[in-house]
């Protein structure tokens, strides 16, 4: 419209005489002309701003919904301007100018014209935020209460929010209904832009779904890698599992083959055990080996010089004698070769005494060796008649390897743990198959509370127990600590007697153990300390194990102990006399272990135990052995420190109010290894 509006102005701005055909006069006119089309929708006549005008122009401006002007159904509403209409009026200076200006005016009816209808196309099919916004300002500057009566209708919508994007894009599109209820839109122009809107958030939706499924095919391609390399893994571990248990197994063969060669060897030197047959009664009888023959072949031949130079001595005093105080001149001579002949007897009497105390020693060796052989001869029977003995897979998990040993009702065998990659112990205790429903359930009691004990403490100088499980019926497992080294009885059997220092450092392990038990919130008595309870690790850490008759003090026990209900259980010669007590039910508390632990000291610094050393456990208990065990005598050898006897002194003593309970002997001098 603007081309031919701007021609007419053009051409009528020539002739300025002319008053009816001025331009002021002009501009009212087509003003009149266009707010009589305009007068059928009364509403608009109100300025409507459209902020997308120049600054620079006034906001009273020139709105369009259809880009026709010409006369017949021109839908264009030119707002008079009345502030430049006024100004053209007073100024009517300069025909030229108000040309001018009238040219930028219709100039910017075309740039907003032009603008509507980008914003027209715009709504049409834009998923574009930006061009959303310019069209959306587009609608509302076409003024109008029209579409405010619409907007009622359309308010609101509920549309699914998928993610914060189509979220704030929702709200957008609520700011701009409300935007068009205050401005005013028309029906058509709110029906396409809700078209708009669904056409958008459809177009989300798919981009939403289109990235779901791409993210599902991910997430489905991540699970079947996962589930690939755990196939992968799992075959990896039980091809690993089967190479180390391989491997452990050869290397137990090996190890049993050497142990087997080795008894045989031993058994030629120190001896071997033999059959015994007495009419229907077959026995079993010690016989001795090539070097043990050889050394008793040996000291019985001393004793037999002994006895002839003995008798040679004894014949050449009689002699001596016979011939009364000598008168011969050659008398003299005569007293000369006695005295000789006797010292050379004396010499060789010596010299024989020696021999037979060499050999004597070494005939403790071999008996040491010997009994040695004997535990290894009866651990492999042990091992050949074991039915867990051909290297099986417990529990999924636990590689057996060879019997450690056999205690009363358990079979103690090496094992590699396949989950957690170390050497443990298996005990596994085996009910008997013809025992009472009673006495087994008793043993799994025993068992497990034993286990509940135990599986609870955690200290270095106490063996780990890891795990418990049923194998079958009449057997279950208890899974240990390793300790690789020997027990201290079987150290002790090697060699009775240790150096103090390191029977100390051992006693300070033990202390350390039980004060431990000691300082919990449940205070545990282990009750069965003895030489074959205190294993040892690699390096020489000394572990107490075995907490099968151990108590659980309970909270509400006097200062006198708890009483002691399973009287007779425990190896005699380390328990205290008042486990003996038979008037009344014992009191015992953590003295116990004092006691047990006063033995262990003694028997490492001498070599034997103080009390009933000789004594079997029937005799110990007939004869009240421990009951009259009121004073400890210390032999003259080996010589040990004063210290020492004092510590085993406090530990023994008799009455057990009087000894000092575990945390209160923990602090005795000897047992701190501060520099002096
Ligand atoms: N955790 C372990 N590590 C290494 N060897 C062990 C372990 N536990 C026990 N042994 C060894 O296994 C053998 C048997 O142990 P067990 O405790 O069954 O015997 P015991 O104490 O002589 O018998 P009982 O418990 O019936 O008195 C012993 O020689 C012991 O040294």
């Amino acid at each position: 419209m603007s081309d031919d509006v701007l021609i007419h102005f053009s051409s009528n701005s020539s002739n300025q005489s002319d008053q009816s055909n001025s331009l002021p006069t002009k501009i009212a006119l087509l003003e009149a002309r266009m707010v009589g089309k305009g007068s059928a929708t009364p509403q608009q006549t109100g300025p409507a701003k459209f902020s997308g005008l120049p600054e620079s122009l006034p906001h009273e401006t020139l709105l369009s919904s259809d880009d026709s002007d010409d006369d017949n159904g021109g839908e264009f509403l030119i707002q008079a301007n009345i502030q430049k209409r006024r100004k053209l009026e007073e100024e009517n200076s300069s025909v030229v100018s108000e040309h001018v200006e009238l040219q930028q005016l219709f100039q910017v009816v075309d740039d907003t014209r032009q603008k509507i209808e980008e914003g027209s196309d715009i709504s049409k099919s834009t998923t574009d935020s930006n061009r959303k916004k310019s069209r959306r300002k587009g609608n509302c500057s076409s003024g109008g209460g029209r579409g405010s009566r619409n907007m009622d209708q359309t308010k609101t919508p509920a549309f699914p929010s998928s993610n914060g994007q189509l979220d704030s894009s929702y709200k957008k599109n609520v700011c701009a209904m409300d935007d068009t209820r205050n401005n005013g839109c028309t029906p058509l122009e709110e029906i396409s832009s809700l078209h708009a809107k669904v056409a958008a958030l459809e177009e989300e939706l798919k981009r939403v779904r289109e990235e779901n499924s791409e993210i599902q095919q991910l997430h489905q391609m991540v699970e079947k890698e996962l589930k690939e390399i755990k196939d992968a893994d799992q075959q990896m571990k039980t091809k690993r599992t089967k190479v180390i248990s391989d491997l452990l197994i050869s290397v137990s063969k090996a190890e049993r083959q050497e142990a087997r060669i080795r008894v045989r060897q031993e058994s030629l030197r120190l001896g071997n055990v033999g059959v015994l047959r007495a009419g229907h009664v077959i026995s079993e009888t010690w016989e001795d080996g090539q070097a043990m023959k050889d050394i008793n072949v040996q000291l019985r031949n001393l004793l037999e010089m002994k006895e002839v130079v003995e008798r040679q001595r004894k014949l050449l005093k009689k002699r001596q004698s016979d011939k009364g105080d000598g008168t011969d001149s050659d008398t003299g001579v005569q007293e000369e070769d006695v005295l000789i002949q006797e010292e050379i007897y004396k010499s060789r009497l010596a010299s024989i005494k020696r021999e037979e105390e060499m050999l004597m020693r070494e005939r403790d060796r071999y008996e040491l060796e010997k009994g040695r052989l004997i535990r290894e001869m009866k651990r492999i029977r042990d091992e050949d008649g074991s039915r867990f003995n051909n290297f099986q897979i417990l529990n999924h998990r636990y590689a057996l390897l060879n019997l450690l040993g056999k205690g009363g009702f358990s079979e103690v065998f090496k094992a590699f743990d396949l989950v957690e990659y170390r050497y443990v112990a298996c005990k596994l205790h085996g009910l008997n198959a013809n025992w009472s429903e009673d006495k087994k359930q008793s043993y799994v009691r025993h068992a497990i509370r034993e286990y509940n004990i135990h599986k609870s403490l955690i200290h270095r100088n106490i063996v780990r127990l890891w795990d418990i499980f049923e194998i079958d019926q009449n057997t279950f497992c208890t899974v240990l600590e390793y300790s690789c080294g020997k027990d201290l009885d079987a150290i002790l059997k090697a060699s009775p007697i240790l150096p103090e220092k390191e029977a100390r450092i051992i006693i300070f392990q033990i202390f350390q153990g039980l004060v431990y038990l000691n300082k919990r919130p449940q205070k545990i008595i282990h009750y069965d300390l003895k030489p074959g309870n205190v294993l040892f690790d690699e390096f020489g850490i000394a572990k107490v194990t075995d907490f099968g008759l151990s108590k659980i003090v309970e909270d509400d026990v006097g200062s006198q102990g708890m009483e002691l209900t399973s009287q007779g259980a425990g190896t005699y010669w380390y328990l205290p006399p008042e486990c003996f007590e038979l008037s009344k039910t014992p009191l015992i508390s953590s003295k116990v272990d004092v006691w047990s632990a006063g033995i262990l000291l003694y028997q490492m610094l001498f070599g034997k135990r103080p009390f009933g050393h000789d004594q079997s456990q029937e005799r110990i208990l007939r004869e009240d052995t421990i009951i009259k065990a009121r004073k400890v005598e210390f032999p003259s050898r080996p010589s040990v420190s004063n210290e020492a006897k004092e510590f085993i002194r406090r530990c023994l003593t008799y009455n057990q109010v009087e000894r000092p309970d575990v945390l209160t002997i923990a602090q005795d001098p000897y047992l701190m290894y501060t520099k002096k």
